[in-house]
């Protein structure tokens, strides 16, 4: 795929000078001025709505930041156009970082009605201030020129924007193919995985954000100086709508289908403007109707996007394995054979009256296999939960490697050296088994969005797939590399979150169910591949009902039954205890 994106990028860069030379009429130009324009802003709602999974209405109202900034101070100050790009980019920034602080942490229904009123005021803000000309907005804004020359609303002006939205696409694929790209894949998940990887999903929602609002910006700037005049109906909801349904319609999740959402609306909008009244008879805004059957249509039909009809057909190459050479990454120190790792002291969990889990204690030692088993409901989830920082006990503590990690968010305690696995394997489909394995390093890289925009993340991006294909290699899927994840069966799924733990360089491992839904065989080689791990010095915590498993690869199994601890201790002697026996059987003890 990456071959695949390079191409698209030179095509883009290759039609850029052909066209400004070609014979096109002026209307072509302006058409594909205003293409390129929407395109920058549907580019940020691609990022943020279609691989961030936040929606967002209020894209439109950033652009009339960008807009009215350049077109005020230009008009009052004399001020250099190109320096109000940046004035501008920082007042977004600044707006936007505000804005997405106080309603990201919103979810569901909550964030899109967040900015859709965020969108409604900005607009009633603009068309309500004297200094911004009210509801008529600011005229005579001049074009923009460098030096002598005049780039005018032509060809040079199709050549600036569009050079400009070709490095929007190519900082944007860069970004999404990187570390921080990766985590910001996973956000649409939900936030659980995210984390245990030591992600701060809160973070780069914020920044996803900001960088949006930073695109829409920035084409509200070259707006300005396109039309030479400001009004508030161009920043309103109605706009912060179009450029939604510019995004689905052209592709949300794909950076293409933002330049194919936005041409196509913009030409439909165009083409219908005058057919449609001719075809009834009267003026009006027929094309908004038509727009809403065909956004229908569009979800019903095609929900991935127009781009998804030319995105499946094109060639899936492999990623270039070109890592073999990196440096390793560095890892974290780890405990003596033998010495104490965690240490549950009374760990307590009470929802409402339900006490889930009632005063467990127990350790983990370096380099033992220990086994939490119990019927149904026992509260081993929510003990795995506690410690993995996923659920704040309600009393007790947890000791790991001496400190106390009660009360940490679970991105801290995985920084801390604790991986884990999930009951129902958590990952992302749409990426490869290397892409989603690398994820689990990312504690153990540094570069951020910046350095991936610009390609400055090289030499890290090769130690983390490097790290990656060695711990996919380890428990034997070195053969799935480049397979895309949600193709995998159930076995090897599991195997890959293992492989993804692993790569924490982790000192406790923590598997939920590991063995649910594999087969036999799968079984076999799971069980071999935890012996092996053991082998190698790292300590397993593991929730499991399949008691072939736990009584053959196990040191000492915890035993709850109603969320309290029945009995504890090495495998054969927890086999023959009446009391374990008759909570599995649920007869009297
Ligand atoms: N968030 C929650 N709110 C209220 N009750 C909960 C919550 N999570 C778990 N419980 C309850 O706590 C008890 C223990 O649940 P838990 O999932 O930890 O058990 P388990 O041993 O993991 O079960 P299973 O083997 O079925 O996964 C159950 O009665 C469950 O209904």
């Amino acid at each position: 795929m990456k071959n695949l994106q390079n191409i698209g990028l030179l095509v883009l860069a290759a039609a850029i000078p052909l066209i400004a030379v070609l014979p096109l009429p002026d209307f072509w130009i302006a058409q594909l001025n205003y293409i390129g324009m929407y395109s920058m802003t549907v580019m940020g709602l691609v990022l943020l709505t279609g691989v961030g999974g936040l929606t967002s209405f209020g894209q439109a109202a950033f652009v009339g930041i960008g807009a009215y900034t350049t077109a005020w101070l230009t008009l009052n100050t004399g001020i250099s156009p190109w320096l109000t790009l940046f004035i501008g980019m920082g007042l977004t920034a600044g707006s936007a970082l505000l804005v997405g602080l106080i309603t990201l942490r919103m979810s569901g229904h909550y964030l899109p009605l967040a900015t859709i009123a965020w969108g409604l005021s900005l607009y009633y803000l603009m068309g309500n201030l004297d200094g911004l000309g009210k509801y008529d907005g600011l005229l005579g804004i001049k074009s923009l020129s460098i030096g002598d020359f005049d780039i005018g609303q032509g060809r040079a002006f199709f050549v600036l924007t569009w050079a400009i939205l070709l490095c929007f696409a190519a900082a944007l694929l860069h970004l999404l193919d990187s570390r921080a790209g990766r985590a910001i894949r996973s956000l649409k998940g939900g936030s659980q995985m995210a984390e245990a990887m030591g992600i701060s999903t809160f973070r780069y929602k914020v920044t996803i954000f900001v960088l949006a609002a930073l695109f829409a910006s920035v084409a509200g700037w070259l707006l300005a100086h396109f039309q030479r005049t400001v009004n508030p109906s161009a920043f309103g909801l109605k706009m912060g709508i179009e450029y939604l349904f510019m995004a689905v319609v052209g592709g949300v999740g794909h950076v293409w289908g933002a330049i194919v959402g936005a041409g196509l609306i913009r030409l439909l909008e165009d083409q219908l403007q005058v057919l449609l009244p001719r075809l009834m008879g009267t003026s009006g805004s027929y094309e908004v109707i038509v727009f809403g059957i065909a956004l229908v249509m569009v979800l019903k039909y095609l929900p991935d996007g127009l781009w998804s009809l030319v995105g499946r057909h094109l060639p899936k190459r492999p990623r270039p394995v070109d890592w073999q050479q990196a440096a390793p990454l560095a890892e974290r120190e780890k405990p003596e054979a033998g010495a104490l790792v965690l240490d549950v002291r009374k760990a307590r969990m009470e929802f409402g009256g339900l006490v889930a889990v009632n005063d467990i204690s127990f350790q983990i030692h370096a380099g033992q296999i220990v086994g939490l088993i119990g019927p149904n409901g026992a509260g081993k989830s929510t003990t795995f939960n506690i410690i993995t920082g996923v659920l704040p006990a309600t009393r007790g503590e947890v000791m790991f490697r001496n400190e106390n990690i009660s009360g940490l968010p679970s991105r801290d305690i995985a920084k801390r050296g604790m991986a884990r696995t999930f009951q129902h394997v958590k990952m992302i489909a749409d990426m490869t088994v290397l892409e989603n394995v690398a994820l689990g390093a990312h504690t153990r890289g540094s570069k951020g969005v910046l350095p991936a925009m610009l390609r400055a993340n090289r030499s890290e991006e090769k130690q983390l797939f490097r790290e990656a294909q060695r711990q996919l290699e380890r428990v034997g899927m070195g053969e799935y590399l480049h397979e895309q994840a949600g193709n995998l069966a159930m076995g090897p799924q599991r195997l890959m979150e293992i492989a993804r733990a692993l790569c924490a360089d982790p000192t406790l491992l923590l598997l939920d169910e590991p063995a649910a839904g594999l087969r036999h065989k799968e079984k076999q080689a799971l069980a071999d591949v935890l012996r092996q791990l053991k082998n190698e010095g790292m300590s397993i915590l593991l929730v499991e009902h399949d008691m072939d498993l736990v009584m053959q690869i196990c040191d000492h199994l915890v035993v709850m039954e109603f969320g309290t601890l029945l009995t504890q201790g090495p495998p054969a002697q927890i086999q023959q205890d009446p009391k374990v026996r008759a909570a599995y059987l649920g007869t009297e003890h």
